[in-house]
């Protein structure tokens, strides 16, 4: 299968200061994503996993190696075609606020994007919105509302309406649901599947938690300090994990996990 998204040998480093070597926030960092599946990043705080989800939109400093995406490189591409690219490659984050502004109503930052990447205008965009807020579980009605009228979980509903009505090909999505109580990741999760099943898109799922991974990615990498340790289907990385951080990991997560069940039970009982 052709690979969407090639990751080889990237290395991200910061800045520590005068007398400090640099920190490798990524270390020869290499995955890969097929198109229509799903990536999951799985490690500790601070163990690199943004920096990867960073450096693929263009927020991080890439000191070597190589992101191609659909056979572009994207290290070093100009501005103008890193705006261009976001009609394919798009972010949702743990807090919405990210992507939506507080100030506005929810239609208009729905319209953003159908009009920026001109897909769509004027009574089709608005129809477009419509549909969309049909797709995630909102009513019409929410258009003329703002962000801060909803909750945690519809203002994800929102957010990843915003990232997916332009249809992208990549999405990161980035701890997406842990600002979210167990019975709302669930749903929420099972939303972002429906809608993977439904475009082809496929994901970057970065999140700490080994079992957003297992109900969510295909194949699973697991950073520590900045540097991939396993990786592998993530049935194997869940249920026979090599590396003792791996093992640590799990070792440390709550188990059974709630919403893994709530999913898998809707799953069994799904027509
Ligand atoms: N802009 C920055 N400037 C300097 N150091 C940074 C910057 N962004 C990240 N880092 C450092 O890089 C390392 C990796 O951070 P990163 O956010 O990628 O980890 P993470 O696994 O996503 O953690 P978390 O889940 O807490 O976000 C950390 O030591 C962090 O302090």
């Amino acid at each position: 299968m052709s690979e969407l998204l090639e990751v080889s040998d990237l290395t991200v480093a910061y800045s520590r200061g005068f007398r400090r070597s640099p920190l490798l926030a990524n270390d020869r960092v290499s995955v890969s994503i097929p198109r229509g599946k799903t990536l999951g990043i799985v490690g500790e705080s601070g163990s690199g996993k943004s920096t990867l989800g960073d450096a693929i939109l263009g927020f991080a400093p890439v000191s070597s190696g190589s992101i191609r995406f659909d056979g572009e490189e994207l290290v070093g591409v100009s501005s103008a075609r890193r705006r261009e690219l976001t009609k394919h490659i798009q972010v949702i984050f743990q807090n919405p606020y990210g992507s939506l502004n507080p100030a506005k109503p929810v239609g208009a930052t729905l319209l953003e994007p159908l009009i920026a990447h001109r897909i769509a205008e004027g009574a089709a965009a608005t129809a477009r919105v419509a549909e969309w807020l049909d797709i995630v579980g909102l009513s019409p009605e929410a258009a003329k509302r703002y962000p801060g009228d909803f909750s945690g979980g519809q203002r994800q509903r929102i957010a990843i309406a915003r990232a997916l009505l332009i249809e992208p090909d990549l999405v990161i999505c980035d701890e997406a649901v842990s600002a979210l109580d167990l019975s709302i990741q669930a749903q929420i999760l099972n939303l972002l599947l429906d809608l993977q099943h439904r475009l082809g898109v496929s994901y970057v799922f970065i999140t700490h938690d080994m079992a957003v991974v297992e109900h969510m990615a295909d194949r699973t990498a697991v950073m520590h300090r900045g540097v991939i340790v396993e990786e592998g289907p993530s049935r194997d990385i869940i249920h026979t994990p090599t590396h003792e951080y791996t093992q640590a990991l799990l070792a440390a997560a709550p188990s059974p996990d709630p919403r893994i069940q709530q999913a898998r039970r809707r799953e069994r009982t799904a027509p």
